[in-house]
């Protein structure tokens, strides 16, 4: 496996490093071999989120770049819980721990991979704390570490007037002892994590130090935010999740694909794989017909490849198409269709003796609030049935018109839709 002496050019480039202990030793270390590395995730929910797309994103940078990567699913710290400022956690059960960790560990899985010279390692850290004792936790880590300094890190002094518990007072200990031990056991010297991870990778850089006189590496990459400065996910309703059960791939992709024009360049370079040239080309083309979002339109489909699959985003594209555009749909999937429309809503209707009217659809599916409305909205053309224009008040689809014999598209306007399910 040879070593790509552009990767952290690369990294720099993309903005994915945001602090780092000695860029100019990492440097030296990143092109004279390859390193052992590793990033942690915490069970913390069923699913890993956007935040930590980045992470699993950056060990594959890595990885290409002929680096060894350490994934570490969190089966310790996972049942302590790492502080964060809106205030202390709920512990999980140890069952849902376990199950949380078997899960996280098949999501992250699919981007490393297992084979050849810098092969990836899954590890968890409830193999190596378990079997700890309090005393030799306490002498051989604890001493290392001073507790004004650990008073000092931002999250616990915002704790400390709530009040933070021993438990999440003492999570950084965990961090640091993993650090340790992937150190001594399989000569791990990088960890990077998020910028919310700095103190946490600090923390085991300095064990190293103290307790082995080792020295090791550690970088965090940004935090991302709108350009508001708030987190991503918050406003749209909960996090954005990788798994397709708690977000759907459909809505996925529409995240995507309605970020901010100001953010398409910063977003391309975190999270895609798409080259320099390629990026700056997509960016300049963007930023001369910004309405076009072909920035968007590009980081919806990159995105949505790398965690759902070229398949599943060959699919969510032509129910976009369908649905925003003015493309025939009854050659549309069933199934994708339903899945669009069950992201955009959809209603069920009773099938009666007749279809209903366009009018009595507007209604049903929610679209015009009264018949009166319904009727105007016909007459001054601002009606739909799968894309075709209607103008008779009275005119009702015909069995012919029912994609896969049961679904309709009513559409109001430019952008309101709903599906209606005739069952
Ligand atoms: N503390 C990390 C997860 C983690 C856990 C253990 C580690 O050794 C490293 C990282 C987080 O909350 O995201």
């Amino acid at each position: 496996m040879s070593i790509d002496p552009t990767l952290l050019d690369d990294l720099e480039w993309r903005g994915l490093i945001a602090h780092s202990t000695d860029l100019d030793a990492l440097r030296e270390a990143l092109t004279s071999g390859s390193v052992r590395f590793y990033v942690g995730f915490d069970p913390t929910a069923p699913s890993l989120h956007l935040g930590n797309l980045v992470q699993i994103l950056t060990a594959r940078r890595l990885q290409q770049a002929g680096h060894t990567p350490f994934a570490l699913v969190g089966g310790a710290t996972g049942m302590i819980g790492d502080p964060r400022e809106s205030g202390e956690r709920t512990l999980n059960s140890a069952e849902t721990v376990q199950e949380w960790v078997e899960r996280v560990r098949r999501q992250i899985e699919p981007f490393l991979s297992f084979e050849g010279e810098n092969a990836a390692t899954m590890v968890n850290n409830h193999d190596w704390t378990a079997s700890m004792s309090t005393i030799d936790f306490l002498r051989d880590i604890g001493k290392h570490f001073p507790v004004n300094r650990m008073l000092a890190r931002d999250v616990v002094r915002t704790r400390l007037e709530a009040g933070i518990s021993y438990t999440e007072f003492s999570y950084v200990l965990l961090q640091s002892m993993d650090f340790l031990t992937l150190f001594r056991d399989h000569g791990v010297t990088l960890q990077f994590g998020g910028s919310d991870q700095w103190g946490n990778l600090t923390g085991g850089v300095e064990l190293i130090r103290r307790a082995e006189g080792g020295r090791a590496h550690a970088f965090a990459t940004p935090l991302i935010t709108k350009s508001d400065g708030t987190k991503y996910g918050k406003t749209e309703g909960g996090a954005l999740w990788l798994d397709p059960q708690m977000m759907s791939p459909y809505a996925f992709y529409q995240f995507w694909l309605n970020v901010e024009d100001e953010k398409v360049g910063e977003l391309l370079r975190i999270f895609t794989f798409l080259s320099r040239e390629e990026i700056e080309d997509v960016e300049s083309r963007h930023a001369e017909k910004p309405f076009l979002r072909l920035g968007q339109k590009t980081l919806a489909e990159q995105v949505t490849t790398l965690v759902h699959g070229a398949e599943e985003t060959e699919r969510i594209q032509a129910a976009s198409a369908a649905l925003f555009g003015t493309g025939d749909m009854t050659t549309l999937s069933v199934e994708t269709l339903a899945a669009a429309l069950g992201e955009a809503g959809a209603v069920r209707l009773e099938r009666g003796p007749a279809l209903p009217t366009i009018v009595d659809l507007l209604v049903e599916a929610g679209l015009a609030a009264s018949r009166g409305e319904a009727r105007r909205t016909v007459t001054e053309g601002g009606a739909y049935v799968n894309n075709q224009r209607v103008s008779d008040p009275e005119a009702a689809p015909t069995e012919s018109d029912l994609i896969g014999g049961r679904w309709l598209v009513v559409r109001k306007g430019k952008k309101s839709f709903r599906g209606v399910e005739i069952a």
